[in-house]
């Protein structure tokens, strides 16, 4: 029978260099780094919106993070949240359920000894912290810069998708059954590759999308481990042609990255739109920053903005089909703060109810990227033949699909030997994201 045989630790089982281990101790001190110094370059701007007050405030969260980044790279225990936000009282009961876990012993989590899942959440979680407990700045978001710079760095790739989309617009109509399934298969894989552009994996350091993605398509997909894509067709098709009966196809993303990655989202959502697949779309963002790119509202109506102002007639053409999507309630952001807590999705259910019963409302729902991934299967050595639906542990809101880079040390639904084959040929395969993924669960 399958099993699963732990919790990852961040040290890993039996290598004090395993991944997660690395992610700690090289990625998140240069994560803080970049952080710290993205502070001290606006400390001009701080003082000319509030003065002395706002150069002490930066003082103070440099030094918060500073500390911060001590303690995780001497591995100290992890302390609870002191500053009252929507979450803190859930971040520290979560604390306390990890300290029950090590039993009656007065050891305390520390950074190395903990599920991996759970560090790095707690120390995105706070990166946060220590901003907000920085007044006047605490509306900083120390990762705005680089989310911009991924977007302006991608601008040749942008602009390519967005002409190609509305290319596609013009010629739907004409469109037989099939090719219209083709333009939905190559949305789908843009919007899979566009998650290789996230920013914590390179801690921090660029990662943009340079070359025209559309060309690229053929090659990549010998990199597709599981490919679930038809059951995406055949479930949104048969919506379409049942929608006399049922007025509303809904498409929920919980989305990932912003920047490039956000626009292929964004782009596939307008396809379904126009193609009649969806008729409404609802997206979730991070309401903080966070793993670095994730997207915020502000990131979100950023983009948008962006798009709606290039110099391309077409390209800005999509900003404003964009923009009026929102205002018609066509497309709808959804922020909740169990997206930025330390819990996988199973728990939804118990912790975040109302969120569960959100997501049921949809007829599909996307979830993007790594992360989420982690989340939705527990982060869990799972060996790579356990069922995605066994893996899912109970979280069912509505049939679900992840579209995701592997970046984690964490795969489940593959074929017998290919996880093996895999680990032979390409060591690294599991977190270089390489390879990618459409998984579907829900019902045939
Ligand atoms: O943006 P994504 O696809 O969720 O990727 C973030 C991934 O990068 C990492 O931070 C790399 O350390 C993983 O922990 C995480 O799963
Ligand atoms: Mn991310």
């Amino acid at each position: 029978m399958f099993t699963c045989r732990a919790v990852h630790s961040v040290t890993g089982f039996c290598s004090c260099r395993s991944f997660a281990y690395l992610t700690i101790k090289d990625r998140l001190p240069q994560i803080l780094t970049k952080a710290i110094d993205t502070l001290h370059r606006h400390k001009s701007e701080f003082f000319e919106k509030h003065g002395e007050k706002g150069m002490e405030a930066e003082k103070k969260a440099i030094s918060l993070l500073s500390k911060l980044r001590n303690e995780s790279q001497t591995d100290k225990p992890i302390i609870p949240f002191v500053e009252k936000f929507a979450d803190t009282d859930i971040w520290n009961q979560y604390l306390e359920y990890q300290q029950s876990l090590l039993n009656d012993t007065d050891e305390k989590p520390r950074w190395f000894y903990s599920p991996w899942l759970f560090v790095e959440c707690y120390a995105y979680r706070r990166i946060h912290e220590a901003v907000i407990q920085s007044p006047p700045i605490d509306d900083f978001d120390v990762f705005k810069e680089a989310k911009e710079q991924n977007f302006f760095e991608s601008l040749e790739s942008i602009t390519a998708l967005c002409i190609h989309l509305q290319e596609l617009m013009t010629t739907i109509e004409d469109l037989e059954e099939n090719q219209l399934k083709n333009e939905f298969f190559k949305l789908l894989q843009i919007s899979l590759w566009g998650n290789k552009c996230d920013l914590s994996l390179s801690g921090g350091e660029t990662s943009s999308q340079k070359t025209n993605i559309i060309n690229t398509l053929e090659d990549l997909k010998p990199f597709i481990l599981v490919n679930d894509m038809e059951h995406l067709w055949s479930l949104l098709s048969n919506c379409k042609k049942t929608r006399e009966k049922v007025s509303v196809t809904r498409v929920d993303i919980v989305l990932d990255n912003s920047g490039f990655e956000l626009v292929t989202d964004l782009v596939l959502a307008d396809f379904l739109l126009f193609s009649n697949l969806a008729t409404e779309i609802h997206f979730y963002g991070k309401m903080i920053p966070w793993f670095v790119s994730d997207t915020t509202i502000h990131d979100f109506n950023w983009v948008i903005e962006q798009v709606k102002h290039c110099d391309h007639k077409w390209v800005s053409k999509c900003g404003v089909d964009w923009e009026n999507y929102v205002k018609m309630g066509k497309w709808v952001y959804h922020d909740h703060i169990f997206w930025t807590g330390p819990h996988e999705f199973c728990a939804m259910f118990h912790v975040a109810p109302d969120l569960y019963a959100e997501l049921q409302k949809a007829h599909l729902i996307l979830f993007k990227g790594d992360l989420n991934y982690r989340k939705l299967t527990g982060d869990r050595k799972w060996e790579f033949t356990v069922p995605f639906h066994r893996a899912l542990n109970g979280f069912h809101p509505a049939p679900l699909c992840s579209i995701r880079t592997l970046k984690a040390e964490i795969q489940v639904g593959l074929r017998p030997g290919q996880g093996e084959q895999l680990t032979a040929s390409e060591p690294n395969w599991l977190t270089t994201g390489k390879y990618g993924i459409f998984q579907f669960d829900g019902p045939l």
